[in-house]
């Protein structure tokens, strides 16, 4: 916890990154294993970029429709594995059972209808992570740095825990928070000097606002 709202500080791919992040205090670091991502970390990197967080911030690994093949390379580096695909219910349950890890759905929001619908899968993830719908051209599902109307979110009955994503930066989080109910948050490119270049002093920022948020009632 780190204070009001928790913090997942996404897409780190270097060992400097990795110090600065944890300096900043989040409860979660994500690292995005896609190789179209300009924050792409190898499977075989994973273990020694994720070792210096354990018993300090939870790791996170962000995959997009793995096959069971990445899931066995990656699941034993991390605590959680994120889905950021097109992973059906079935799948994403698959997936938790053979990980052993726990396993949260991200879901791209554009009305009130998409959050509602991501209950589909609450029998398999213990946590959402509501983004985005990302741009027609988008190369990428998430980490566009887009935001949507957090006031979606507000008053829905979701039946896991979730967490706020897009487009997020220290300025946008409280209002964003306020809109939406959040009790947690994620954020990649709002806190970059550009894309995969993580800056120490906007996780430090981001992280050091979250802080001042009370937890709120959505
Ligand atoms: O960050 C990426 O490159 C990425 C690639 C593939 C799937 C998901 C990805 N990122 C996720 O999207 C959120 C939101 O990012 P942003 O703050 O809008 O840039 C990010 O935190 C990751 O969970």
């Amino acid at each position: 916890m780190t204070g009001g709202v928790d913090v997942k500080l996404c897409g780190l791919s270097t060992p400097a990154q990795v110090a600065a992040a944890l300096d900043a205090g989040p409860r979660w670091l994500g690292f995005v294993v896609f190789a179209r991502s300009p924050r792409h970390v190898a499977p075989d990197d994973l273990a020694a970029l994720t070792a210096p967080a354990a018993g300090r911030a939870e790791r996170v690994a962000v995959l997009v429709d793995p096959d069971d093949g990445l899931v066995d390379r990656v699941a034993g580096a991390v605590d959680v594995l994120q889905l950021h695909g097109g992973e059906t219910p079935e799948r994403v349950a698959a997936i938790a059972r053979r990980s052993g890890r726990a396993v949260w759905k991200a879901w791209a929001v554009g009305d009130r209808l998409d959050v509602e619908a991501v209950n589909a899968y609450a029998g398999a993830v213990d946590r959402f992570l509501f983004d985005a719908k990302p741009p027609k051209d988008a190369a990428l599902p998430g980490g566009n740095g887009v935001a949507f109307n957090a006031a979606l979110l507000r008053g829905v009955a979701v039946a896991r825990p979730w967490i706020l994503s897009g487009g997020l930066d220290a300025a946008s989080l409280g209002p964003a928070v306020a809109r939406s109910g959040a009790r947690a948050v994620d954020v990649s490119s709002g806190v970059e000097e550009a894309p995969g270049v993580k800056s120490a002093s906007l996780m430090a920022a981001f992280v050091a606002a979250a802080r001042t948020l009370e937890p709120a009632n959505a």
